[in-house]
């Protein structure tokens, strides 16, 4: 049996994925040394019957339990996750109010959560031996071969297997500095498989930077903490700042951290800073990869095999460490908040990362959220702008286009098609935007009026009439396009709204000369099919981009001149409170993407209500005044970011059940804190899309003047409601919960 070395035996103390906010005791497995034992290797644990891969927090000699049960299997020699960032984790998990085995499972890269073994992934180094470091750079010079392999290494360290390969080192070459016991292979973790970069722009000089992006990298301290939000219009060379502080933190032999938008994380990001950055290693960590390659670069990111680590959300937290630097692009984006399991924003998380590891936090966007806004301009972060284009670029023009009244084809107004015409004829680029995609919204008929609802969800199929299906886009049901009305039988059905399909029939055939190239989710399944689909567009070539927000943003095409919005009034009716802020900041993105080279861009924007204050505004003055206008209303209705809200939410198959838990909840939460001007309570109450996949979902929201003493309410209600015992509900705290969906 392993002891501690002092006699009595050792106790493992673990944190296992399971939604208990505890840590679990076991004895070690069955004859594993006590000396191997370390704090953030993974285990295999028998938990109420099933098999699970936990991490050891601690390892302690007395447990409350008599009973202790062993583990399974040590899986990690070495161990994954170092003091700091199990430090980090756990700061997590108690803000988000989550069990820390849900953190450490949020973490890991799925092939490692499953228990795979991280050494599958090691690659075989060669090295120099002591004697062959002894040797100088002119020694073995009657062996050429030899001799160029000894130089290498020499000159830059040991050198994967593949890596000798590719620089055509011959394996007798190799062999003969074994023989002579010059060099040895050792196992260590894979470097980041290399980026290809673009052809010519490798090494290509970066441009000089203008007065404003040096005073803004000016004031970007070198090693010590401060967050800084870089407010800057599209266009205008954020890019570039990230860039020179990565720079920076590189030579200091620091490592990046970038997070991107799920959307952002496109080839053309990652070629333009490998670009950058020729002979550096670079792990890009996103849901593209197969799950061995995502191991396989998370591994050498934890193993300071990666100077610049790249990623979505759950990169935030990948173990690094020598961090020189946090920089979040787009940093208003949604995807870095977690909607399900832990719901973790990362972009909030990048903030406590660069204060654990003392070093800046940059977090950049040309539209701000309103929570990075409030702390810039109350001073808690330094407020950096980037005012103009960079290069020559002018902002776009922008006008709106009354469609009320008008005679519309397929959604446009006669004179829209009209510019699209002529933007094309002068040999220029158009894009057109419709934050919708399959072919229309739904299919109803005329007779009866009946709608194609979805049965789990309280939505409406959308219609995709390419694969001749109604599709539900919350819970993926699918079924085959109906000819006659369910309900009366009639025949004439028709499609209501328009989606992306839909307009990209009538541009087809209106525009037939030219390439219409149409991107969503439907037309892009991998990231590589995005990037082939817009190569005529980076080749110059007149066409016609047509597409959801994956058009919006990062994409870079100097050649578009005419932005066309379709349909701007969505976000402004919404019963969600945020919902204007998103509007105004994908308008303002989307625009954003007229105009950028030498040709000067006009931005055309189709309304109903072309009188609305908030559009007047955002179109007028732009997002910095619409967003400075709406964090006034926000402190007015005392909603985030002037007040911090969380939600307790709960989903069941019964309605009834999912209301009474909550029932139960809000008075368990008025208990332990009476409502009060700085301590609000709402509901419960049914949210936005009130069933999804045959679940009711409801919700209570809270809103506090101090963050602390929600946190502490919020703590105290977890504990009451693990205690629930109705399996078939779910519930969950979200900690600045971004939706109400
Ligand atoms: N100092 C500079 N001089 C000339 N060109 C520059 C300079 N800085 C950036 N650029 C160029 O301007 C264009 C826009 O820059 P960049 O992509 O960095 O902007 P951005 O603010 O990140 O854009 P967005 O947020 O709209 O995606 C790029 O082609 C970039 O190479
Ligand atoms: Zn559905």
């Amino acid at each position: 049996m392993a002891t501690d070395g002092g006699g009595k035996p050792a106790i493992l103390r673990l944190a296992v994925p399971v939604p208990l906010r505890r840590l679990f005791d076991y004895l070690p497995p069955q004859g594993s040394d006590s000396a191997q034992l370390l704090p953030g290797q993974r285990f295999w644990v028998p938990f109420g019957g099933r098999k699970l891969v936990a991490v050891l927090e601690d390892i302690v000699s007395e447990s409350p339990l008599a009973e202790l049960k062993p583990a399974l299997e040590q899986i990690d020699v070495t161990p994954l996750f170092d003091r700091q960032s199990r430090a980090f984790l756990h700061w997590a998990a108690d803000y988000y109010q989550a069990p820390v085995g849900e953190l450490y499972a949020a973490a890991l890269p799925a092939a490692l959560r499953k228990g795979k073994l991280a050494d599958h992934w090691a690659e075989q180094w060669l090295e120099l031996t002591t004697e062959g470091k002894g040797l100088p750079e002119s020694a073995l010079a009657r062996a050429p071969k030899q001799q160029a392999l000894l130089q290498l290494l020499l000159r830059d360290g040991r050198q994967s297997r593949p890596h000798l390969k590719t620089l055509g080192h011959s394996a007798t070459a190799i062999r003969a500095l074994l023989d002579r016991s010059l060099a040895q292979w050792t196992a260590g973790p894979t470097a980041p498989p290399p980026l290809s970069t673009d052809k010519g722009a490798a090494g290509a000089a970066p441009p000089r930077l203008n007065e404003e992006q040096r005073q803004v990298l000016d004031a970007i301290p070198a090693d010590r903490f401060t967050v800084s939000l870089l407010e800057g219009t599209t266009g205008s060379g954020k890019t570039e700042v990230y860039l020179r502080l990565m720079e920076r933190v590189l030579a200091d032999g620091r490592q990046a951290l970038l997070l991107v938008p799920e959307i952002g994380l496109t080839p053309q990001t990652l070629r333009r800073i490998a670009a950058r950055f020729p002979g550096r290693s670079i792990a890009a960590l996103h849901s593209g990869l197969a799950e061995g390659e995502r191991a396989r670069a998370w591994l050498s990111a934890a193993a300071d095999q990666a100077d610049i680590v790249i990623g979505t959300r759950s990169a935030i937290f990948t173990p690094l460490h020598k961090l020189g630097t946090v920089i979040v692009d787009e940093e208003h984006d949604g995807s870095f908040k977690q909607q399900d399991g832990v719901r973790y924003s990362a972009r909030d998380l990048a903030v406590v990362l660069g204060r654990n590891a003392g070093v800046p936090v940059l977090l950049g966007s040309a539209t701000p959220s309103l929570e990075s806004l409030h702390n810039a301009l109350n001073g808690r972060y330094q407020h950096l702008r980037l005012r103009h284009r960079a290069g020559d670029a002018r902002p776009p023009q922008i006008h709106i286009v009354p469609t009320l009244g008008q005679q519309l084809e397929e959604g446009f107004a006669p004179q829209v098609l009209r510019h699209v015409g002529e933007t094309l004829a002068r040999g220029e680029q158009a894009l057109v935007f419709i934050n919708r995609r399959g072919f229309a919204p739904t299919l109803a008929c005329d007779d009866c009026g009946w709608l194609a609802d979805c049965p789990h969800c309280s939505s409406k199929l959308t219609l995709h009439r390419r694969q001749r299906q109604l599709r539900c886009h919350h819970c993926d049901y699918r079924r085959p396009l109906v000819d006659s009305c369910p309900q009366c039988h009639s025949r004439s059905l028709s499609a209501l709204g328009a989606g992306t399909e839909r307009s990209e029939a009538l541009l087809t055939h209106r525009f037939a000369s030219y390439p219409v190239i149409r991107v969503d989710r439907d037309t892009t399944a991998s990231k590589q099919a995005l990037d082939k689909l817009l190569a005529p567009a980076r080749a110059g070539e007149p066409c016609l981009l047509l597409g959801t927000q994956m058009l919006a943003k990062g994409h870079h095409l100097p050649r578009v001149t005419l932005v066309v919005i379709q349909d701007a009034d969505g976000g402004l009716f919404s019963a969600d409170f945020r919902a204007p802020e998103r509007t105004g900041q994908l308008l303002e993105q989307v625009a954003g993407r007229a105009g950028r080279g030498e040709l000067a861009g006009r931005v055309l924007v189709q309304s109903r209500y072309p009188e609305h204050p908030l559009l007047q505004l955002l179109l007028e003055k732009g997002y910095g005044a619409f967003a400075r206008q709406l964090l006034r209303d926000r402190a007015v209705a005392q909603l985030p970011p002037l007040r911090a809200m969380a939600l307790v939410r709960a989903e069941c198959e019964e309605a009834k059940w999912a209301e009474e838990f909550l029932g139960e909840a809000r008075r368990q939460l008025e208990a332990l804190a009476p409502p009060s001007p700085q301590l609000q309570y709402l509901g419960p109450v049914p949210a936005l899309l009130e069933r999804k996949s045959g679940r009711f979902r409801f919700y209570v929201q809270i809103t506090a003047e101090k963050r602390g003493a929600l946190q502490a309410l919020l703590a105290r209600l977890c504990q009451w409601a693990e205690g629930n015992r109705n399996r078939r509900l779910r519930w969950a705290v979200d900690m600045d919960a971004q939706e109400l969906s």
